[in-house]
């Protein structure tokens, strides 16, 4: 009992006294309980992804949804609405407050601060507000606050009240008609925007909005004939299915009961399906009554083109035939004469020349043909709305002068298969990547110049060779798809890849997985590896429109329709010539170039959206799955972001690198801390933090080892103190065993400390210089089961011999006969198995405790009785 009693105090003790050092540890590191309120990760120390991640988090179960990270804003998505964050008066606040940089993080800083920017005048003075993450992080609903809180302050007061409240309106009413054409539900976001704008606000001499732009990018027009699993097509087919009239069903041929193809999981409600809201805000817009109808007619038209099927001709020089009802409808709500939209769907001209031969296609091939018609109606309708919001919100030139633009692109993506469409935007991801580097240092180095400070050049990282991988000339992934879609053969993945890895491989981002049977290459992006297949992707890249179609729609009766392609600025397949091709990649990279140009003119602001759970569940923050790809962007952005004082840079690296504070000024110090590092005065703080890591990983190990050392003497001497009490209780045993009972009976024991006499009535045995706990235990079994048994006896009389008791490190054999020890072995220490524990210092390694006080024989011989 009495060693149990040791041992798990022992066990206690060393427990609180791991968890308070682990504490405090923690505490001096990054104290937990105050993460929340670190409003700028840039404070929280050390910036790592794993501090990062527990400070959003912590922030986020605070319900506190916004932090800074250097020059870059994080916006948490709480995914419900949260009340007051973004209302009237707390846009007012933040607007009228002489410092809103001084008011907790929220998107309103951003947006107040692009805005005094044009106030100030000062160069460059059109700003642009990037806001990025990736699908479901809440884009979408940034760019909408921001456009509300200009809508709200860039207003006037008094005159013209009429005009700037339409400008605004129209601005507003913008969102829900571009949401409702190029918005779905995906698996990711039940509304998840399926192409990127950017939207220039434009301001008057006075800062008051006067009107406004907005480029597109890239729309995800194959979501008009093709939903993936449990995904939908865009919101406004569903708004017009359910939210149709009457008379508007039988204008659009639109029964209830009957089904769509192309209109999968109709069943869904979403708050996003309402056909009042997208109609109204399209009379804001101006688009009048009668345009309205034909818009909605095409719609209709493309859902009955999805009803489409074919079935085989029986010879195979025939054409295939097109099944049901759906064709006539098709053909009447597209006001396209039947007989062309069935020749045009089922049959190919091929020209050799001035000659013309007519082709069938197979079943699968006028599948093709039926999907490509409703695409590039549906991608011409959507330009064609652009442009007509645009007409509706565009300033006269001569009133706007200053404009802020809100840039809302895809984020970064990585899916289990990823194409074209992936590596355009992660292509765009790039150059955004680049643009915000490249910012940050020019805005830094012109900062050191109006300090007066020397500099050099600073190494960074830099992802031009990935960008040269994926755009560069002569050779790169575009120029040779490029190149593919000129040579206008019948396309092969696998021989596509040979000439990526005969071309590219020099580029170091570009790698092959060996053990891949599809056709492939890897792409290291500057936030992860990113595997696309080639399958598909040169199709893709052609996006082939058959010159059939674009003429079956240049006849159709519908005005709307008809000048979409009127003026053949569509090329189609056949009209283009083999020395100009416009490829999906080049028209991409052209609009990014001119998008990058604007970028560069004004000053950026970059909010990052986080998405705190793959589910989109209200306020929770899923460390593992969330912002894989953020995390790390954001730990250099703060990175960037550091600026400190000379006051807080020697509080922060004085301590480790043992610069004397002696009586000088802290500027003074930061200059002797840089000349102990060997470092310019502009530096890099990698560099520093890792020299000071360094620094500290020393001083971690250090005390480490001190405490380390502490502690074994604090358990030696309670050992030894434990140990001298049972020693003296087992002389103190004996004596009064000696002196009351035994003596008549049993043999006798004559004591005095250092040496006992030990006398058994058959065989006497004296045993000199022995301490009584031993010879109790070498004697005959008899004798000690007087005094003690078993375990207890072995600890007795090691206590007795002073040896210190660690468990398994001596071998105690006993005699098979009289019970008594025969001999006690140290074990062998040839292999010694060393538990590397990790510390809980971040900066240290646990290193095998010297021990000084333990037997280091091999297998030495502490008593042997024979
Ligand atoms: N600040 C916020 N407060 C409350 N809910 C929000 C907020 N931000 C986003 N959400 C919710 O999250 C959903 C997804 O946001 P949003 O559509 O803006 O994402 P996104 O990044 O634009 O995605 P995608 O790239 O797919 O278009 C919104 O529909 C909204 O319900």
């Amino acid at each position: 009992m009495q060693v149990h009693g040791l041992k798990d105090r022992t066990q206690d003790l060393r427990k609180s006294l791991n968890d308070s050092l682990e504490g405090d540890i923690r505490d001096f590191l990054i104290n937990e309980a105050e993460l929340h309120t670190y409003d700028d990760l840039t404070k929280v120390n050390p910036v790592t992804p794993s501090t990062v991640l527990k400070c959003l988090q912590a922030r986020y179960s605070a319900k506190v949804f916004y932090t800074h990270a250097g020059c870059t804003l994080v916006a948490l998505n709480p995914f419900q609405p949260i009340p007051h964050l973004y209302s009237l008066d707390v846009m007012r606040e933040y607007h009228s407050a002489p410092q809103p940089q001084e008011f907790k993080p929220h998107i309103f800083i951003v947006a107040e601060e692009a805005y005094r920017n044009v106030q100030g005048q000062v160069e460059p003075m059109n700003q642009s507000l990037v806001v990025s993450g990736e699908s479901g992080a809440g884009k979408t609903w940034t760019s909408r606050c921001l456009m509300k809180y200009y809508a709200t302050v860039a207003t006037s007061s008094q005159k013209c009240q009429d005009t700037v409240e339409k400008i605004e309106r129209r601005v507003l009413d913008s969102n829900p008609v571009m949401e409702a054409f190029g918005n779905a539900c995906t698996l990711r976001n039940s509304n998840s925007s399926r192409f990127g704008k950017y939207i220039q606000l434009q301001l008057n001499g006075s800062q008051l909005l006067v009107g406004a732009s907005v480029q597109t990018y890239l729309l995800e027009k194959t979501r008009v004939a093709f939903q993936a699993p449990n995904e939908r097509n865009f919101h406004i087919f569903y708004q017009m299915m359910k939210g149709a009239t009457e008379k508007q069903r039988l204008e659009w041929m639109l029964p209830l009961e009957q089904d769509f193809a192309w209109l999968p999981h109709a069943e869904k409600t979403l708050e996003e399906d309402c056909l009042q809201e997208t109609v109204e805000a399209m009379i804001n817009l101006g688009i009048d009554e009668g345009k309205r109808t034909q818009i909605f007619r095409i719609l209709a038209g493309l859902l009955q083109l999805g009803n489409v099927d074919f079935s085989p001709a029986s010879e195979e020089a025939q054409s295939c035939d097109l099944d049901g009802h759906s064709k006539g409808k098709t053909a009447y709500l597209l006001q396209v004469p039947l007989d062309e939209l069935q020749s045009c769907l089922t049959v190919r001209t091929l020209r050799a020349g001035k000659q013309s031969v007519l082709k069938p296609c197979t079943q699968s091939e006028c599948g093709v043909r039926r999907d490509c018609l409703a695409k590039v109606i549906y991608a011409q309708l959507f330009d064609w709305l652009v442009t007509f919001i645009n007409n509706s919100m565009c300033a006269d030139n001569p009133t706007w002068c200053n404009f802020i633009g809100l840039l809302d692109v895809y984020g970064f993506e990585c899916f289990l298969l990823n194409n074209l469409e992936q590596l355009c935007i992660n292509y765009a991801n790039e150059k955004l990547q680049q643009h915000f580097v490249a910012h940050y240092l020019k805005a830094q180095q012109e900062e050191y110049v109006t300090e007066g400070l020397q500099w050099s050049f600073i190494r960074y990282q830099d992802n031009q060779g990935c960008l040269d991988l994926i755009e560069g000339s002569p050779s790169s992934i575009f120029s040779l798809l490029n190149e593919e879609c000129r040579l206008n053969r019948a396309s092969d993945a696998k021989q596509f890849r040979v000439r990526l890895q005969k071309e590219l491989s020099d580029n170091a981002s570009i790698s092959w997985d060996k053990l891949s049977k599809e056709p492939h290459f890897t792409v290291a992006h500057y936030a992860d590896k990113v595997s696309y297949q080639i399958e598909g992707m040169m199709e893709k890249n052609k996006d082939p429109v058959p010159p059939e179609i674009i003429s079956l729609l240049q006849k159709s009766q519908d005005s709307l329709l008809h000048s979409l392609f009127a003026d053949g600025d569509r090329e189609s397949e056949g009209s283009r010539g083999h020395s100009k091709v416009v490829t999906v990649v080049s028209k991409f990279k052209n609009s990014l170039e001119s998008l990058m140009k604007i970028l560069h003119s004004t000053t950026p602001h970059y909010t990052r959206c986080i998405k705190p759970n793959p589910d989109c569940r209200p306020l929770t923050f899923k460390k593992e799955e969330s912002c894989r790809f953020i995390v790390h962007g954001l730990v250099s952005e703060s990175r960037f972001g550091l600026r400190s004082g000379y006051r807080s840079f020697t509080e922060l690296f004085q301590p480790v690198y043992s610069v004397s504070a002696d009586a000088i000024t802290s500027c003074q110090m930061c200059f002797n801390l840089m000349s102990v590092v060997n470092l310019s005065c502009v530096v890099q703080l990698e560099m520093l933090e890792e020299h000071r890591n360094r620094v500290r990983s020393q001083k971690a190990f250090c005390i480490q080892c001190c405490w380390r050392r502490y502690q074994t003497r604090q358990r030696n001497r309670r050992t030894q103190a434990w140990m001298d009490a049972l020693a003296e209780a087992e002389l103190d045993d004996a004596e009064d065993f000696m002196e009351n009972e035994a003596s008549s009976v049993l043999p006798k024991l004559l004591k005095e400390r250092g040496s006992v006499q030990l006398f058994s009535i058959q065989e006497p045995v004296m045993v000199r210089s022995w301490p009584i706990g031993l010879a109790m235990a070498s004697a005959p079994s008899i004798t000690v089961s007087l005094t003690a048994t078993g375990f207890q006896r072995i600890m007795s009389m090691m206590a007795c011999l002073k040896i210190p008791f660690r468990h398994g490190e001596y071998k105690v054999k006993t005699n098979q006969f009289d019970q008594g020890v025969a001999s006690i072995r140290a074990q062998p220490r040839g292999s010694i198995k060393m538990h590397l524990q990790r510390s809980p210092l971040l900066y240290a390694d646990m290193h095998p405790v010297h021990k000084t006080d333990v037997v280091t024989g091999l297998n030495q011989i502490l008593l042997e009785r024979t």
